[in-house]
């Protein structure tokens, strides 16, 4: 082992290195490699965590693991594989995600440091949480194809993985993805958001059928289609699709009639989005063309399965076959649990088959290309091709920061961008200059945070205040929430101790302009101020602002970004690239979206939208 090679390490650094304890979160492409390079480097003490089984695709990088482990616990197999490298190493392999409440701080505490090697950013924002409250230093990585990082994340000494602002994930206006839309992104970020109508968790803000609030339609939303769904009462009766869908036995021709003739018919009825754009064809099922109009690809047979492009009755079919899997299905996870659902995953192939269906017979609709299984995958998985030696140096530079920070020379650990193309000194490993600083107004390493949030306090309800903003943008998990002034309790982080005060608006509980709420997350050991500023809601602008100082309470435009997943290093050295994770919205957002109430289910309200924003 090279720890015991005379001469390699000073007697200090492998005593160090003998006797630490280390926890590596992730056992993916990063973390196996990680897992290994410990090993090797005499590290005698480890443990290793991740919640997932070992894909078939995780093969030509993630070197651990082999074909007749597909289907096991990735941190399992990992282990084992480590250990036939070195059988005198202690780990403790954990199939489990990080974010459970079992992995407490006093757990964090008895490490010495953690090395991350994640995909996401909520389970990087809670591990970063998790050691700033532990005092532990926090080794943090990520790759993005040929992009990679290394950042040493240590409280009061460095930023925190939180102090940046992460780049924005893509979206697009709601009424572009339920109107008019242009571009196949379009068309599949719908069939995602239909997949999660029909089977998935409910989301209101991600309807799929016409916006009758569209403001280019100017009012004049589809008045004979209305009447037509009034009850002989004359109202207007709203049913989810999932609730129409289920009504209908989820009869594939009944549901290809609503969603690709009746609402097409509805959308051509309000005559102003049409007047500069192509009017879309409403389509029936038994008269679909067998033609291959505008696809991305060639209709040649050659090429892999998911390379060769369908036709628009293929695409029918194709609807039809997976809609009645995934029905079955879901009938089957909500027979042992009603609020159970099923999770949109790029990897499982009826849902696959579903929103790429979906999305080619939108796009034939609207006169959209239409894209290929292959496209549409990579297009609907936020896909960058993992890159094997962009893994391997990045968890080489993750163990050399781990020997720096065993020698205790935390200022050895500046951050490393690895990038594609060489900088103007010909580096394609990039050193920063030094350790970052912790940002000052960051609202979760600086010393008593507060943070501003701008909502419609007469339209927000306390659920949405803990949901929403709380759990989903303020990354807590469970948190308590009093107000500053009375100490009265708004959010109660006691199952059932405030359920009769979910439904309420702030206003309603009393929460006004300038209120604050001091919010505690005992998870994560962490206190925040956040102070109320009133601010009414507009159609099509987010509904929920954060802002770090009050005078900021302005809707801003798209924030610049530091970077993100897929963007290169600009030449200077100083641009710091973030790299995010990949897959945010697939499968591993598994633990969040356990996590959420699935239980909220409500018919589609006719307030008017004010999040039309979605993310893919
Ligand atoms: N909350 C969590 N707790 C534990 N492990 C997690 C958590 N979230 C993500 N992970 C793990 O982090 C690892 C990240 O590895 P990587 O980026 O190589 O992803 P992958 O899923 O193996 O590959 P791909 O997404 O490209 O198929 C994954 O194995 C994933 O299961
Ligand atoms: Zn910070």
């Amino acid at each position: 082992m090279a720890a015991s090679i005379a001469g390699v390490f000073t007697d200090e650094l492998k005593n160090a290195v003998e006797t630490s304890k280390v926890l590596v979160v992730g056992a993916g492409g990063i973390g196996c490699e990680i897992l290994k390079n410990l090993v090797l480097s005499g590290f005698k003490d480890i443990e290793i965590i991740d919640l997932d089984t070992i894909d078939v695709s995780n093969l030509n990088r993630q070197f651990l693991f082999q074909k007749q482990h597909v289907g096991k616990s990735k941190a399992v197999v990992a282990r084992e594989s480590a250990l036939s490298f070195n059988p005198d190493v202690k780990i403790v392999a954990h199939h489990d995600s990080i974010i459970k409440p079992g992995y407490s701080v006093n757990y964090f505490k008895q490490f010495g440091m953690v090395l991350n090697a994640l995909d996401n950013r909520a389970a990087r924002n809670h591990v970063n949480r998790m050691c700033l409250a532990a005092d532990i230093p926090l080794i943090e990585s990520g790759t993005a194809g040929y992009d990679g990082q290394v950042e040493l994340i240590k409280k009061g000494m460095t930023r925190c993985y939180e102090c940046t602002p992460k780049a924005a994930q893509k979206t697009f206006p709601g009424c572009t993805i339920r109107n008019t839309p242009s571009e196949p992104i379009h068309c599949i970020v719908w069939g995602k958001h239909l997949f999660n109508q029909l089977f998935g968790e409910y989301d209101a803000d991600n309807d799929v059928s016409p916006d009758t609030e569209d403001p280019e339609a100017a009012g004049e939303a589809g008045e004979s289609a209305l009447k037509s769904n009034a009850n002989e009462q004359g109202d207007i009766e709203r049913v989810t699709t999932r609730q129409w869908a289920q009504q209908s036995g989820y009869d594939s021709t009944k549901l290809f009639h609503k969603l690709f003739h009746d609402d097409i018919k509805y959308l051509l009825s309000m005559h102003n989005l049409w007047e500069k754009r192509r009017k879309p064809t409403p389509l029936k099922m038994d008269e679909l063309p067998d033609a291959v109009a505008g696809s991305s690809k060639d209709n040649s047979s050659e090429g892999l399965k998911d390379q060769r492009p369908w036709s628009i009755v293929e695409c029918g079919q194709i609807f039809s076959r997976s809609l009645q899997s995934l029905k079955n299905k879901f009938e089957k996870l909500q027979s042992k649990n009603k609020d159970d659902h099923l999770v949109w995953d790029k990897d499982d192939k009826d849902a696959m088959d579903f929103v790429a269906a979906c999305a080619n017979i939108r796009a034939y609709i609207f006169g959209i290309p239409q894209k290929t299984r292959f496209d549409i995958k990579s297009m609907a998985g936020n896909i960058i091709p993992a890159i094997a030696t962009t893994n391997a140096i990045i968890a080489g530079l993750v163990v050399l920061n781990a020997f720096n920070i065993l020698q205790n020379q935390f200022e050895r650990c500046s951050s490393v961008y690895c990038r594609l193309q060489p900088n103007h000194r010909g580096q394609l490993i990039v050193p920063e200059r030094g350790l970052i600083p912790p940002n000052t107004s960051c609202y979760v390493c600086r010393d008593s945070p507060q943070i501003t949030v701008c909502v419609d306090v007469n339209k927000l309800t306390v659920k949405e205040l803990e949901e929403r903003v709380l759990k989903s943008l303020l990354n807590m998990v469970q948190p308590d929430a009093m107000k500053d002034s009375t100490g009265d309790v708004v959010i109660s982080s006691e199952e059932g101790e405030m359920e009769g005060t979910y439904h309420k608006t702030l206003a309603e509980m009393g929460i006004l302009d300038g209120t604050v709420l001091s919010v505690d997350d005992f998870v994560h050991n962490y206190s925040l101020r956040v102070i109320i500023n009133h601010k009414e809601a507009e159609h099509n602008k987010p509904d929920i602002e954060i802002v770090g100082d009050q005078s900021q309470c302005q809707p801003k435009a798209e924030e610049k970004s530091n970077g993100g997943a897929g963007e290169k290093a600009e030449e200077d050295d100083d641009d710091l690239m973030l790299l995010d994770e990949i897959e945010e919205s697939t499968s591993v957002n598994m633990e969040r979206k356990r996590k959420q109430d699935t239980a909220t289910e409500s018919p589609v309200s006719k307030k008017p939208r004010t999040s039309d924003v979605i993310v893919l």
